[in-house]
C-alpha cells in the first residue's frame, strides 16, 4: 500500500523498516478507522497539529530557500501555499466547530515531542541542502497519503470521516505524487540518476527514518492528552 510516490519514496520507505509500520499502522491511526479513538485524543492532537503545521510552513519555506530550479520553487512553493490557505485552514474550522477558538489555537503550548519533530526537520534544512530537507519531510507527507487511502478502504466508522476524506481525496494524494517526483527529480539532479549508490544515500537514509520515528512518537503523544 505505498501508492504511487515515486522511486525514491518507495527505496526510502523500504529501508525504514518496522518504523514506517509503527507510524503508519499507530493504535491512533486504527482510532480513526473504527472510530474508538477518544474525541478528546483527536482535539488535543489537532492543536499541537496547528503548531505542527506552523512549523512545517517554516520548513516549506526553507525548500524555496535551497531550491536550485524554478520547477523545485514552483513545487516548494505549492506546498507552502496549501499548507497556509488549505490545511490550517480546515484545523481552525473544525476546532472552531468543537468551541476551541482560532487565537487560542496560535497559543497552544507545544508538547516536546512535537517541538523535537519540526525543529529536527527544520535542522535537517538549515545544514543540509534540498535533499536533506526533502528527506525529513518526506515521511509526513506520504505517510499521511498512505494512512488516508488505507482508512478510506478499510474503515469500519464514520466518526473520523472528514479527516480520513481529506487525505484519501484527489488532491491530497496528487500532491503526494508532486512530492514523489520533485524528490525523485532533485536527486537525480545532485546525485545522478543512479542515486542510491551515492555516499550521500545512507545519511538521507537515516534522515527519512529518524523523522519516521518521530511521527511514531507524535501519535503517542496524541494518545496521552
Ligand atoms: C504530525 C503530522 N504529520 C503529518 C501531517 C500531514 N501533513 C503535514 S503538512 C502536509 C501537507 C504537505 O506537506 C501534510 C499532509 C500532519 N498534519 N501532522
Amino acid at each position: 500500500m505505498s501508492g504511487d510516490y515515486g522511486r525514491a519514496f518507495a527505496a526510502l520507505r523500504a529501508q525504514a523498516g518496522e518504523a514506517w509500520r509503527d507510524y503508519t499502522r499507530h493504535a491512533f491511526v486504527e482510532g480513526l478507522g473504527d472510530g474508538s479513538l477518544p474525541r478528546e485524543a483527536f482535539l488535543h492532537y489537532l492543536r499541537q497539529d496547528y503548531v505542527f503545521l506552523v512549523h512545517f510552513s517554516r520548513a516549506w519555506a526553507l525548500a524555496v530557500v535551497k531550491s536550485e530550479t524554478h520547477a523545485e520553487m514552483l513545487a516548494a512553493v505549492g506546498t507552502v501555499n496549501a499548507l497556509v490557505a488549505e490545511e490550517m485552514q480546515l484545523h481552525v474550522e473544525i476546532c472552531a466547530q468543537a468551541g476551541i477558538p482560532a487565537d487560542a489555537l496560535f497559543a497552544t503550548t507545544e508538547r516536546p515531542e512535537n517541538l523535537a519533530y519540526t525543529r529536527f526537520v527544520l535542522e535537517a534544512g538549515y545544514s543540509g541542502d534540498l535533499l536533506d530537507l526533502l528527506a525529513a519531510l518526506a515521511p509526513c507527507v506520504m505517510g499521511y497519503g498512505e494512512i488516508g487511502a488505507r482508512l478510506q478502504a478499510e474503515a469500519s466508522s464514520e466518526c473520523y470521516a472528514d479527516w480520513i476524506g481529506t487525505y484519501a481525496g484527489e488532491d491530497y494524494q496528487s500532491s503526494c505524487s508532486a512530492v514523489g517526483e520533485l524528490l525523485d527529480s532533485a536527486l537525480v539532479r545532485r546525485l545522478g540518476p543512479e542515486f542510491e549508490t551515492s555516499p550521500r544515500w545512507e545519511r538521507l537514509c537515516r534522515t527519512f527514518r529518524t523523522a519516521t520515528e518521530l511521527e511514531v512518537q507524535f501519535w503517542q503523544m496524541g494518545l496521552t492528552p
